[in-house]
């Protein structure tokens, strides 16, 4: 088996996976709709992929880089502006991405916290369409409070999430190392958490192919697409090698 190929296995991936990711990016991605609260939702059934993250970690890069598209998500330097669910579509994709507003920014008033607080636990609690929370996490910074405190509302409400890794650009590949470890001992006792994290840098473009490989097989664990060959995730759980032309 080549190193690469070894590399993918031990995260839970393979080549076919990756493949299959980056065919469901391939298609052109549109703004859904904005919500501001649980019942303004879709109720089609689609199954939800969210992202979440504090304010300014790099989440509207990270979801242009995924869909290759500029300017789909807003990229600003303003912390902490959109207060809504921002919901992505793309034609005959069973699945739709959902931008959760970003967290912990520092100047925000009180009452936009607690709608904030509001709207996510409502959202977390209610949504059975909801698959995965990708919790994004500044690369410079580890975990902080703000972060453990959604990854305890995660785990409270019995959603799957996993860690990405955003701006590895701005370290060096020890530092990366250092911090990537310590998010998984940080997660490793969590019920919730999926234990391989995505490293990424939307800027060097580095890692999005990971990513996306990793929503391929979250959407072949659940049955959503179909592929062939199994690989095992390390926890005895198989997965799919091949990809099924979506
Ligand atoms: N070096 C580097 N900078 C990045 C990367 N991703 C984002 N940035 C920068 O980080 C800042 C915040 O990026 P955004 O993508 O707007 O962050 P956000 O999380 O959507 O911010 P909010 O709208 O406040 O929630 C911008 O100045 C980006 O250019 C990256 O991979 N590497």
């Amino acid at each position: 088996m080549a190193a690469h190929e070894a590399d993918l296995e031990a995260i839970g991936l393979s080549e076919g996976l990756l493949d299959a990711g980056d065919q469901l990016f391939a298609r052109e991605w549109l703004f859904e709709k904005g919500v501001v609260a649980a019942s303004g939702l879709p109720v089609d059934g689609r199954i939800e992929i969210a992202f979440a993250g504090r304010s300014n970690v790099g989440k509207s890069s990270l979801l242009n880089a995924l869909v290759n598209q500029k300017g789909l998500a807003r990229t600003s330097n303003t912390p902490g502006r959109t207060q809504e669910l921002n919901l992505f579509s793309a034609d005959g994709m069973p699945f739709r991405i959902v931008d959760m507003p970003g967290y912990g920014f520092a100047k925000a008033p009180l009452d936009a916290v607690e709608k904030w607080n509001k709207l996510i636990r409502r959202y977390l609690q209610g949504r059975v369409e909801l698959a995965r929370v990708f919790v994004l996490i500044d690369s410079r910074h580890g975990l902080k409070k703000n972060d453990l405190d959604i990854l305890k509302m995660l785990d409270e409400t019995a959603v799957s999430y996993q860690i990405v890794l955003t701006k590895t650009d701005k370290l060096k590949p020890g530092q990366i190392e250092r911090v990537k470890q310590s998010v998984l001992d940080g997660i490793q006792r969590r019920p919730a958490a999926y234990p391989f994290i995505a490293v990424t840098s939307s800027e060097k473009k580095q890692g999005i192919d990971t990513l996306r490989g990793f929503i391929a097989r979250l959407l072949n664990d659940l049955g959503a697409l179909q592929f062939e060959a199994g690989v095992d995730d390390g926890a005895g759980n198989s997965s799919s090698g091949t990809s099924h032309p979506l």
